[in-house]
């Protein structure tokens, strides 16, 4: 399917509408006729026959003809936006459903800006084509040729003087069209990487204060708007160029007809009053001209937008069902890695990783950063697929599996936590829209957040910036939690979810989860030791490999990089427990209301501490 097909296929919906209105704008053009026709009949037979007694009857009908072409025209160009809106909606909405089922390569290699501007500027090309150009094209030719057509009849002789410049307007019309099309993929390359800037800068605007770098990104924005405005200056250059030569065009006409007219008429080979009713139709003609350099634009802009947006959605995704997807609406949560391997063109990420997790397992993953403990649940989520081997749940391929389905069973709080503009219950709810308020509590206790929402000046229905802004890390990542844990996933990954809260905090989180567990297996990503220790299985991930498994003791046994690890985040092990001891004792002689939670603290705690 060609650019142009694919934009059919919207407008095909509106064919009967379209051309109704078409017939409309004929009756229009035809009527248009109708004036200087009868001026010419008032010069010859009121004026110059003294034929008096047929004027108002003329006037009435010119009042007439008058009367029906503005309802008429006004009609048919509300029709017009009419189906321009329409067309506009499906293709929005399509285009935005394109968007949406994108892997995360799609996303990894389009600008926001770029896609924003598919969505904005490219769009409204489409509408402003469709809601005026067509007609306007249309409407031109047919005034145009009604007017060829009625000199012809007056005189054929005045209309071949006029004829001549017909194949002179068709080439300059081609030559503009050939000329601006690059100018115009220029304008929308250049309107695209300002949208982009403004976007970075308006969602990244606490770093680029933090950096006091607004004078640098005002400079680079103003090189971006230069860059606009000298593109759009370029395509003016270029057409700019034409619009003398169509106004040159249509006053030559104005020059034959006079001159060849006036001419017939010295010589009395035509009335006076016909020469009166082919200047009438003069700007039948000139119009068309005058106008043919805007609509070649118009139409060059709609083809280059059509063309953008039709390249972006065009891309299949790489990841997508399967033919006969297996659905299941809750899985186990068994998980077998066999093999895998991942590759991002020569690069290897991840290396001949094999493990199984049984259902209810929790597994804590840890290891360096950029050794790929993310990319590892990526290939499960399966937001990117695997290069070899193969990952199954509950023992079937997750390339078998229906991808809606997979993700749906999968609760996972990232480690670049977004939040909606909502409150923060739709945000927690988002998962589970049709969930009760006390399941959005529940889901909040558990993670440690119904405590500081209770806080805040709405509690649940406090409104939260585009990125939570108003939160704190730790706030954010809670909310993040509950967000996963109110799907009641059977397997549930957290990516460094609690790195930014305490240590306190994180404690309450794991002792709430693992009263939860059962259900659910559970992926913990994270640096710290704290975060991952009591799991049933532990992954030590380096440089895309599995250097080491088992659970917390086995690990410290094998005296090999967790262990290192262990020591480089607790200390000496010995002074630990002799720290511990005092700790201990420190805290039974306090208050009941320690701040560290009875029963809560650890060594790990005590490590971090003394850390
Ligand atoms: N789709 C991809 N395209 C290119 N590179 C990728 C892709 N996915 C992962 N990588 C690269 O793979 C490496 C591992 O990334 P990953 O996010 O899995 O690391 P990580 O162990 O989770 O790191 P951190 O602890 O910092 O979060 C990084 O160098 C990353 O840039």
């Amino acid at each position: 399917m060609t650019a142009m097909q694919w934009f059919y296929s919207f407008l095909k919906k509106y064919r009967n509408r379209i051309i109704i209105g078409l017939v409309v704008a004929t009756i229009t053009c035809t009527l248009a006729i109708v004036n200087p026709y009868i001026a010419g009949i008032i010069v010859d037979d009121v004026i110059r026959g003294g034929n008096r007694e047929i004027l108002p009857k003329l006037v009435v009908i010119m009042l007439v003809a008058t009367l029906i072409r503005t309802v008429a025209r006004y009609w048919f160009t509300i029709s017009f936006e009419k189906v321009s809106q329409g067309v506009l909606f499906s293709m929005r909405d399509y285009v935005y459903r394109k968007f949406l089922g994108q892997d995360f390569s799609f996303y990894n290699k389009n600008r926001t800006g770029d896609l924003m501007s598919r969505q904005t500027g490219d769009m409204e090309a489409i509408r402003h084509f469709v809601a005026w150009v067509i007609y306007n094209v249309y409407e031109s030719a047919l005034l145009f040729s009604i007017a060829l057509t009625m000199i012809f009849v007056a005189d054929f002789r005045l209309a071949l003087g006029m004829v001549v410049i017909l194949p002179i307007t068709a080439w300059v019309t081609m030559k503009q069209l050939k000329s601006v099309k690059p100018a115009f993929h220029n304008i929308r390359q250049h309107f695209s990487s300002l949208n982009t800037l403004v976007q970075e800068n308006v969602s990244g605007n606490r770093v680029v204060k933090a950096f006091a770098k607004e004078d640098y990104e005002i400079e680079k924005f103003d090189v971006e708007n230069d860059g606009y405005r000298q593109a759009e200056l370029d395509a003016a250059k270029i057409w700019r160029k034409y619009v003398p030569i169509f106004e040159f065009l249509s006053n030559v006409l104005t020059v034959v007809l006079y001159l060849v007219g006036g001419f017939m008429v010295i010589n009395n080979h035509m009335s006076m009053g016909k020469l009166v009713t082919v200047s009438g139709y003069l700007w039948m003609l000139n119009n068309p001209l005058r106008m043919a350099g805007w609509l070649a634009n118009d139409y060059q802009r709609f083809v280059t937008s059509v063309e953008k947006i039709y390249s972006t959605i065009n891309i299949e995704p790489s990841i997508k069902d399967p033919d006969n997807a297996i659905a299941k609406k809750r899985f186990n949560g068994d998980i077998v890695f066999s093999h895998v391997s991942y590759r991002v063109e020569e690069e290897e990420i991840l290396k001949d990783i094999n493990f199984h997790v049984k259902p209810g397992q929790t597994v804590g993953i840890i290891g360096a950063t950029g050794s790929g403990k993310s990319t590892l649940m990526n290939l499960l989520c399966r937001f990117y697929d695997v290069t070899e081997g193969e990952i199954k749940v509950d023992g079937v391929n997750v390339k078998k599996l229906d991808l809606f389905s997979l993700r749906d069973n999968i609760g996972m709080a990232m480690q670049d936590v977004f939040l909606f503009s909502d409150t923060i219950e739709g945000n927690i709810a988002y998962g589970r829209p049709d969930c009760s308020f006390e399941q959005v509590m529940e889901a909040a206790k558990v993670a440690n957040a119904h405590d500081f929402i209770l806080q805040m000046p709405d509690g649940y229905d406090t409104i939260i910036g585009e990125r939570g802004v108003g939160l704190s890390g730790g706030q954010k990542q809670r909310i993040s939690l509950a967000r996963a844990l109110l799907k009641n996933p059977s397997i549930i990954i957290l990516d460094d979810t609690t790195s930014a809260v305490d240590m306190e905090t994180e404690t309450l989180i794991q002792n709430e989860l693992n009263s939860i567990n059962a259900n659910h297996t559970v992926f913990i990503i994270a640096h710290r030791i704290s975060s991952i220790k009591e799991a049933d299985q532990i992954l030590v991930v380096d440089e895309g490999r599995i250097v080491e498994s088992g659970n917390h003791e086995e690990l410290l046994a094998k005296k090999g990089y967790y262990h290192t690890v262990f020591h480089h985040q607790y200390g000496d092990f010995d002074q630990i427990k002799t720290g511990l001891k005092e700790f201990n004792y420190i805290r039974n002689s306090k208050t009941e209301e320690t701040s560290y939670s009875g029963g809560h603290t650890s060594i790990r705690d005590w490590g971090n501490e003394i850390g």
